[in-house]
């Protein structure tokens, strides 16, 4: 299908809208100092980020993007307690919105495009970022990588947007900037968008084949708008 006749716009949005990343890594690093754990550089946990709150402590406390089998399930457990609050305590300090995202969301909105989120990051903590960041009026639904028992790369949150949303997968895109956002899409028979300057792992997102890739949030506006 045509990308112009797409009308509702499934965003991700670590990687896609925010660069949350410098105070994903900040609050992870506090924690694993509070548990007298080595830290890491922001760079490194990049390339962390992706599959929630959860796997980015087990991938913290495993130094590694492979978690470590040997990680106590209690350790973890008090890590992600640790986690959650340091987060919660410092939601945007340092994380901004990628170039344009903001003027090119507004313009959509008013051209009639329905806006929503689909992250991998407890629902929690999605309504007062995006109102920190100026963008929070904009989306009709936020749904986070613990609203259900499934999360990206799993269909079931978008399939539940679909539904709340009452709209058809034709008339969906998914947009996003990891290989989670476009296997989910996939699976749930949506058209997507691979954003190319997130973070995916340190691999190139054309790789999972999403219909459409672009570098910046500027070129996704103009292919919309054509
Ligand atoms: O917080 C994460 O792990 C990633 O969240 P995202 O799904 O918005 O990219
Ligand atoms: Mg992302």
């Amino acid at each position: 299908m045509n990308i112009q006749q797409k009308n509702v716009l499934l965003f991700d949005l670590d990687g896609t809208l925010v660069d949350s990343a410098p105070d994903l890594a900040l609050a992870l690093n506090k924690t694993l100092r509070q548990l007298k754990q080595t830290e890491y550089s922001q760079q490194t946990i990049r390339h962390w980020v992706g599959n929630g709150a959860k796997t980015l402590v087990e991938r913290g406390l495993s130094g590694s993007a492979n978690i470590s089998e040997q990680l106590e399930p209690a350790l973890v457990n008090d890590a992600l307690g640790i986690f959650l609050q340091h987060y919660q305590d410092g939601l945007c300090i340092e994380s901004t919105l990628y170039d344009d995202v903001k003027e090119g969301l507004l313009i959509l909105k008013s051209s009639g495009f329905r806006l929503a989120i689909i992250t991998n990051k407890p629902a929690v903590f999605i309504q007062p970022i995006l109102s920190a960041l100026g963008i929070g009026g904009l989306f009709e639904i936020l749904i986070g990588g613990d609203t259900l028992t499934e999360r990206k790369p799993h269909p079931a949150p978008l399939n539940y947007a679909l539904e709340q949303l009452k709209v058809t997968a034709e008339q969906c895109l998914m947009i996003g900037d990891s290989k989670n956002d476009i296997l989910a899409a996939k699976a749930a028979n949506i058209d997507s968008v691979g954003l190319t300057y997130g973070y995916n792992y340190g691999e190139d997102i054309a790789t999972y084949q999403p219909q459409w890739c672009f570098d910046t949030f500027n070129e996704l506006l103009a292919a919309l708008q054509r």
